[in-house]
């Protein structure tokens, strides 16, 4: 009988090693918990359970069923902002949803052992919902990379990497396919077996590009990783959240925040794209860590990351192509010592080649990599280093350095915070050089405003390869 009961999630639970403890997720009944059950089992709301605190709402730790059940409470507060007038007329759009009632609905339709799923769902007194959520017990993946003393390791960054990859992957490729919107290290939470899960669903949007609700939607995201081409509802796409996923994978090899100050230039891609180019893939490495010990697997990573954050979104590469490329990084990471070194000898001489031109482009990074097994003899050139600073002084552990946070509805508040930014950002590049500052934290986003996103779009508009011509210059003349 077992196989008649087999269903999508069981499937990739027998499939993944990481997932095989997992049951099937179909089987679990949303719950309606009782708001006295709640708050009773979160200890009253009080500071010994509490998690962290979000853009729409503080998270505590609840032991329900008598012990038996640990789960993450998040509370959050009503949207309030639509009018009755609107709300009679209204035949879906994305705006009269608050983003708990959206994590509610999308959350019980699509469960997954790669999500944090829902459990269930309560009201407060005041009409505010309450969601109940799985409880992770080694927290986000933010605060392994920027806060904790021993940051992970490689092979646990590669993995963590690839679970993710795989979690949206397995978003986009659902029927309808839902797209996330706030993909980023703090959505990022870490099971008791050190699985690194999706979470978060409060901006994601399900169903095809023509529904109602998707085409009125307007942007959403968080600032660092949101993709500069999302300017008005009908841009968004699957490569929106391909956008952020290269963000976070840069910064799971870098160590350093989607924004920060301390660093020049503050944004993640505008600093280490042009050394991915340059080839100088050591110089993104968590200096904490130090780099990846295969070279080969750390050309493969930078080089994904770079793709995946270019401006057209077009050229990113699909989820599913994200995966194949970690899932070949990972295999490479986790052969046998005697066999990596062997193989390190020669990727030491391949990956110290510069990043050609083309190889950001999916369809050319096959050839290049042909090119490259046959004596690297072609267009690339060795490139010397070029000293953008030592980047690494940032990422002492005394800093302070918070996370990007979800901008909820509310354009001003997103003006106040960009422009808070781009003041410290001047502050801190006035010509004397990097300052250490103490950053905010910044939050995920409901509500853009297209002059706005135009003017991010512009600061990160660089991060395509074709628009580094002084770069192209460079490589050609030391060829
Ligand atoms: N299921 C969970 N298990 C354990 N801790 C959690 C869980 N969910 C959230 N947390 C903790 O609570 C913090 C706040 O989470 P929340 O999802 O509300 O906000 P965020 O993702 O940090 O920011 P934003 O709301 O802007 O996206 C997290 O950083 C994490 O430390």
């Amino acid at each position: 009988m077992g196989y008649l009961s087999c269903n999508a999630e069981s499937a990739i639970a027998t499939c993944d090693p990481h997932f095989k403890k997992h049951k099937p997720l179909a089987a679990t009944p949303i719950r309606h918990f009782h708001y006295a059950d709640i708050a009773a089992a979160a200890n009253g709301f009080s500071a010994d359970t509490f998690l962290g605190r979000g853009s729409h709402g503080r998270v505590y730790r609840a032991t329900l069923d008598g012990g038996k059940l640990l789960a993450a409470v998040k509370t959050t507060k009503l949207a309030g902002t639509t009018s009755k007038n609107h709300a009679s007329k209204c035949t879906g759009c994305g705006n009269c949803t608050s983003p708990a009632e959206n994590e509610i609905e999308i959350l019980s339709q699509v469960p997954s052992p790669r999500f944090v799923n829902l459990l269930g769902f309560s009201t407060d007194p005041n009409g505010n919902k309450l969601i109940v959520v799985e409880y992770m017990p080694n927290g986000s993946l933010h605060d392994l990379l920027h806060s904790v003393k021993k940051p992970p390791g490689w092979s646990l960054r590669v993995r963590f990497a690839l679970q993710v990859a795989k979690a949206v992957r397995e978003l986009h490729s659902s029927n309808p396919p839902v797209i996330h919107r706030d993909v980023k290290s703090s959505n990022v939470l870490i099971d008791e077996e050190w699985n690194a899960r999706l979470g978060d669903f409060g901006l994601a949007l399900r169903g095809h590009v023509e529904d109602v609700r998707v085409k009125c939607t307007p942007p959403a995201g968080t600032l660092g990783y949101l993709d500069p081409c999302y300017l008005a509802p009908e841009d968004l796409s699957a490569k929106s959240d391909v956008f952020s996923f290269g963000i976070l994978l840069l910064e799971i090899i870098s160590g350093r925040n989607a924004i920060d100050v301390n660093f020049s230039p503050p944004s993640v891609v505008d600093w280490a794209v042009p050394l991915i180019k340059l080839g100088d893939f050591a110089g993104i490495c968590d200096r904490r860590i130090g780099p990846q010990p295969d070279p080969a697997v750390l050309r493969q990573l930078a080089v994904l990351a770079a793709r995946c954050v270019r401006s057209t979104a077009e050229k990113r590469p699909s989820m599913a192509e994200v995966v194949e490329c970690l899932n070949l990084a990972r295999k490479r990471n986790r052969a046998s010592p005697i066999w990596n070194n062997l193989r390190r000898r020669v990727a030491s001489v391949e990956s110290a080649l510069p990043v050609w031109e083309e190889e950001c482009d999916s369809d050319r990074s096959e050839k290049f990599e042909r090119m490259v097994k046959k004596g690297g003899k072609g267009k690339v050139s060795s490139v010397s280093r070029v000293g953008y600073g030592n980047g690494s002084e940032a990422s002492n552990n005394n800093d302070k350095v918070m996370r990007s946070k979800s901008i909820g509805s509310g354009s001003g508040s997103l003006r106040g915070s960009w422009v808070k930014m781009q003041q410290q950002q001047h502050q801190t590049d006035n010509g004397f050089g990097r300052r250490k500052v103490r950053l905010k934290k910044s939050k995920s986003m409901g509500v853009l405003q297209g002059s706005l996103l135009l003017h991010y779009g512009i600061q990160n508009n660089n991060n395509d390869v074709r628009e580094w011509p002084s770069w192209k210059r460079k490589c050609w003349k030391n060829r």
